[in-house]
């Protein structure tokens, strides 16, 4: 039962109960929970045409009840109270939603209404927790809503005027209470009893279960490839992309004033540092980005399928991609002949799934699957978790409504999302997962939004354009790369900011692996060649207080890179020099960085690299590499983290011949992090 540790996580917590109503504070404390009653002074008038449903109308309230009583709360004491919990009840009929009445014949009116059919009772329910930073009032709100369907009998005229006379519907939401006598009005209740009267305790202790133990993403859920919608194409979802409506716009619309705090992503790391003052920074989502980057997996495959490659299809190994779910749980399937019902009997597709010498199995994902990369790119392109995070849970045809696209395609995106274990999709509709929440919410602080977009927009075009290089092998596959990337960074400003977006967001997750993979103490300045926006800098700058960090990046990165900064003692210690790391000169610095660099250059760039930093580098200086670890040694296959890079991952003994070959002695390598690869040598006197 998840209540009794989530009751107790509050336990030594100062919790508001923002509501008059004797329901709930009864329902709350026959629950075990200890607050203070402190009622709303919001008045419920926010104007309900302005809301596309009665129960984000019923949230809205909640959550101004909650956040009026905490401002309240904070100002008279300069402390606000770690919790406070607001809520509104409201009936809706159809698309009319009922209060309290405000008189006996207003209660008549409202009980005729309901008389003989049936209606939904929502209650909208806010949890806010506050603290304060230098004196002002921090607020993170979570909320969500609960629905119940209730249905009247045939009541008489006179039962109405009956019971309206015992004056019980006059505190009430529709004029009625099912807990007493209104319970004789009623011929069935379908859903949570207790969210009728005021308070769904059952859904408020599976929101504190998600805020206090947010689920990790190993735990997502298994589906079956099977349970992946199949659809022809998703060009007609993503033509809506471009055409007319903005979907960013649609995404804030309908909340206009809302604070954006009502932000479920930060609440679960924001807490459970909190509460556990442990450390808040996100498990790496492997299976995410394996999704992102899946892509470049299938075009590489193609080498090996010759039969594929005569028809032209686009070619997916099966066993390593069908199995979305095992993705996102870092796993990798094997799969045989056998599994290949998936790609069968699927009438008038071109299908050309054959097993090949090697035992890889191949199929055309584009006619019987949208490509499960090409689907998250299109739901974060249209901001659909922004949405769900904003509104969610939500039901297809609302998300469809808030992103102006088509009904139909956007139910199979859901679907597909929910199959992709992006989404959760319950009777109440779809809402994010904690993957998505983390990392799929562009202002989220772990977003990889950038990565998505970058991919998107540059990266999978690379891959579709370049299949002749891909054909020929992974040495000109990284040549065309390297020199469509030169050409790509030269060629325009917002695909520079592109790619440092989706850099500073993948840095985020891996900077600090790569800082402490080794003891760098004996290091008095360092410099990170290619460093991008800093965030590596930064990292090594915290972690080693008396270390002096250059970044070094070309002249437009540079100049770009003040947009990602956000200050910190550090700082000071952190300059950013502009320079070609093949033709200027290179900053001295004991140590030199190459994060996540080496895989993206062709062997003959790659080398004059290394020999540049070696002679640049004095002998007892050293040089420090990350990239993405191969699998196991020796084989170089693992798709895991090359998102941003062309090649493939080297083993730790390539690593190491690497570095040794350019003057590098002592080489010692470390898994970091469990898809990192660093590797530090020392230059040895020549
Ligand atoms: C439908 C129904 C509502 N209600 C009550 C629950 C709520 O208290 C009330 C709806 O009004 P609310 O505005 O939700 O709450 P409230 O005014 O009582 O308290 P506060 O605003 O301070 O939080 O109706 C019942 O008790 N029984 C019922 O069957």
């Amino acid at each position: 039962m998840v209540l009794c540790p989530v009751i107790g996580k509050l336990q030594h917590k100062r919790v508001v109960l923002a509501s008059a109503s004797p329901r709930r504070q009864e329902i709350l404390s026959n629950a075990g929970l200890r607050f203070e009653v402190v009622p709303s002074r919001f008045k419920e008038k926010l104007h309900k045409a302005s809301f596309a449903t009665p129960y984000a109308y019923a949230v809205e309230t909640a959550k101004q009840k909650a956040l009026e009583v905490a401002g309240r709360m904070h100002q008279k004491d300069l402390r606000a109270p770690d919790v406070v919990i607001g809520a509104d009840t409201i009936v809706a009929v159809g698309a009319m939603i009922l209060e309290k009445p405000v008189d006996k014949q207003d209660a008549y009116r409202m009980l005729s209404r309901l008389n003989g059919k049936e209606h939904s009772v929502f209650t909208g329910v806010a949890i806010v927790h506050c603290c304060s930073k230098d004196g002002r009032l921090d607020t993170e709100v979570s909320e969500f809503y609960e629905e119940t369907t209730v249905k009247f009998s045939e009541l008489s005229e006179e039962l109405l005027w009956e019971y309206i006379n015992s004056g019980e519907p006059m505190d009430k939401a529709g004029g009625y209470g099912i807990q007493a006598l209104g319970g004789m009005l009623v011929e069935y209740v379908h859903g949570d009893f207790l969210n009728v009267v005021g308070f769904p305790l059952n859904h408020f202790c599976k929101e504190l279960a998600r805020l206090y133990y947010p689920p990790r993403p190993a735990d997502l859920r298994r589906v079956r490839h099977d349970s992946i919608p199949a659809v022809d194409t998703f060009e007609n979802l993503s033509d809506s992309e471009a055409g007319g409506a903005d979907p960013g716009q649609s995404a804030k619309g309908g909340r206009g004033g809302e604070q954006a705090d009502g932000d479920r992503s930060q609440a679960p790391r924001a807490l459970d540092a909190a509460l556990n003052g442990a450390d808040s920074r996100p498990r790496f989502p492997t299976g995410l980005l394996e999704l992102m980057d899946g892509f470049k997996a299938s075009k590489r495959g193609a080498t090996l399928c010759p039969k594929s490659r005569e028809v032209g299809l686009e070619c997916w190994p099966r066993g390593r991609l069908w199995d979305p779910a095992a993705l996102l749980a870092g796993q990798q399937v094997d799969g045989g002949p056998q599994d290949t019902s998936c790609l069968q009997g699927r009438p008038g597709l071109p299908m050309a799934d054959h097993a090949d010498q090697a035992g890889v199995c191949w199929g055309s994902w584009s006619k019987c699957h949208p490509p499960p990369p090409k689907v998250l790119f299109t739901a974060c392109k249209l901001k659909l978790f922004d949405v769900l995070k904003d509104q969610g849970p939500l039901q297809a045809v609302d998300v469809a409504r808030k992103l102006s696209t088509c009904a139909g395609r956007t139910e199979q995106l859901l679907d597909v999302c929910a199959a992709l274990g992006l989404l959760e999709k319950t009777r109440r509709g779809y809402s994010n997962t904690e993957v998505a929440t983390l990392h799929l919410v562009s202002d989220g602080e772990h977003s990889l939004q950038g990565v998505a977009e970058y991919n998107d927009a540059h990266v999978w075009g690379v891959f579709t354009r370049l299949g002749l290089a891909v054909r020929e092998g992974a040495e000109q596959t990284r040549g065309a790369l390297g020199a469509m990337e030169e050409e790509r960074l030269s060629q325009s400003r917002e695909l520079t900011l592109q790619f440092m977006r989706a850099k500073h967001s993948l840095s985020k997750l891996t900077a600090h692996h790569v800082a402490t993979a080794f003891d760098l103490s004996r290091f008095a300045s360092a410099c990170d060649l290619g460093g991008c926006t800093g965030i590596l800098a930064r990292e090594l700058a915290q972690e080693y207080p008396r270390l002096q960090v250059t970044v070094f990046d070309l002249p437009e990165v540079t100049e770009l890179s003040g947009g990602f900064q956000c200050g910190g003692r550090q700082t000071e210690r952190i300059r950013f020099v502009s320079g070609d790391f093949f033709k200027d000169s290179l900053p001295e610095a004991d140590l030199y960085v190459l994060s996540r660099m080496l895989q993206d250059w062709p062997d003959d760039k790659l080398h004059k690299l290394l020999s540049r930093i070696s002679s640049s580098c004095k002998p007892g200086g050293g040089l420090l590499v990350a990239e993405a670890a191969a699998e196991e040694e020796g084989a170089s296959q693992s798709p895991r983290l090359r998102t941003l890079s062309a090649g493939q991952p080297r083993s730790p003994d390539e690593h190491r011949r690497l570095l040794q070959r350019h003057g590098f002695q002592d080489v010692r390598v470390a898994r970091a992090g469990d898809l990192l690869c660093v590797v530090l040598g020392t230059r040895a006197a020549p």
